[in-house]
């Protein structure tokens, strides 16, 4: 597959869920580099190669997995002073980050399982491949859980999800995004995916989580948020905020009818923020950790403090900006 298969594979959510566009972007960043021609000019080959993840980058504007771990594999790259030095550089960040995304989805789940006890009934929201580890873990222990899954408007995650549930002979009942506060009752915990989390520790997910969150709080159900640390997003260190996805209102009301309605208009924001004070414990493969500590793991974790990043900032400004 080419960079700009997987990208517009990416952009109609073909490839979705946050972990996994990092890991297929940055495979594709790693495929792409073996297709340019050899010049010897690191430059040349480390601009082509910033254009080509530009093209990545543009295709979904909140997971932060996906701005993470272009990061991560293009720091190095920059540096390099020969045009070998950018390749090697490449390939080899691009497959420790692929190995080392796939260890910590299976560090969250031997974590997370822990968390789950034996008869447990618990509701998952959308298609989190972390989030279901945990829950395939538990019942590989040989715990005895049921899960409650929504359904997921308007893509249907939830249908992958009660998938791979029935394909694991988890006992499972799947719900309306709307009976969610219904069913709570039935419930003993809540456990999601992210796709970024912000520097005070509020989870950024499919839209519908906060609405869960305030279920469960109101419930006084546990929620435990499932996520790698490069789904933390540095950049909130400096007030930056996440953008929040708006897809297609055709997605929600089809084109036909909505033509028929011109006083209606239709929003399709398709994640929300669930403020820390609903969360009870982020699960990453560093630990589970409460909310708060997400500064933490930013710094300890991605290696981006706030100093680091008052540095990479100041050094966009051009003097006049500066002044
Ligand atoms: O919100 C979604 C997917 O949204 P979409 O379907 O719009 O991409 C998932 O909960 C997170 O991405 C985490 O998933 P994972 O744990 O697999 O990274």
């Amino acid at each position: 597959m080419t960079l700009l298969q997987t990208a517009e594979q990416i952009q109609t959510m073909q490839i979705r869920g946050a972990g996994k566009i990092a890991r297929e972007a940055v495979s594709a960043l790693r495929d792409h580099a073996e297709t340019l021609p050899h010049t010897g000019d690191a430059s040349l080959f480390i601009r082509e190669m910033e254009h080509a993840a530009g093209i990545l980058l543009a295709t979904r504007p909140t997971a932060v997995s996906l701005p993470n771990a272009i990061q991560m594999v293009m720091r190095d790259v920059r540096l390099a002073r020969t045009e070998d030095a950018a390749r090697r550089i490449l390939r080899e960040k691009a497959d420790s980050f692929i190995w080392s995304s796939r260890t910590a989805i299976d560090r969250i789940a031997a974590m997370g399982a822990n968390h789950i006890p034996d008869g447990s009934v618990i509701m998952t929201h959308c298609n989190s491949k972390a989030a279901l580890g945990c829950i395939l873990e538990a019942k590989r222990q040989g715990k005895d859980i049921e899960v409650y899954a929504t359904e997921v408007r308007p893509w249907n995650q939830g249908r992958l999800t009660i998938k791979t549930l029935n394909d694991n002979e988890i006992p499972t009942t799947y719900i309306v995004d709307s009976a969610v506060r219904s069913m709570m009752k039935e419930v003993d915990l809540v456990i999601v995916g992210a796709d970024a989390i912000t520097v005070n520790g509020a989870v950024v997910n499919k839209i519908g989580t906060s609405q869960i969150a305030l279920c469960a709080n109101e419930a006084r159900k546990n929620v435990i948020v499932t996520a790698e640390t490069y789904k933390f997003a540095p950049r909130t260190i400096l007030g930056e905020l996440i953008r929040i996805e708006e897809r297609a209102q055709s997605e929600v009301l089809p084109d036909e009818i909505a033509a028929t309605l011109p006083f209606v208009r239709v929003k399709n924001p398709v994640f929300d923020v669930t403020p820390a004070e609903y969360i009870d414990m982020i699960i990453t493969e560093a630990g589970a950790l409460p909310p708060h500590l997400a500064y933490t793991i930013m710094r300890e974790y991605l290696g981006w403090g706030f100093d680091e990043l008052q540095n990479q900032f100041l050094g966009t400004l051009t003097g006049s900006e500066f002044r």
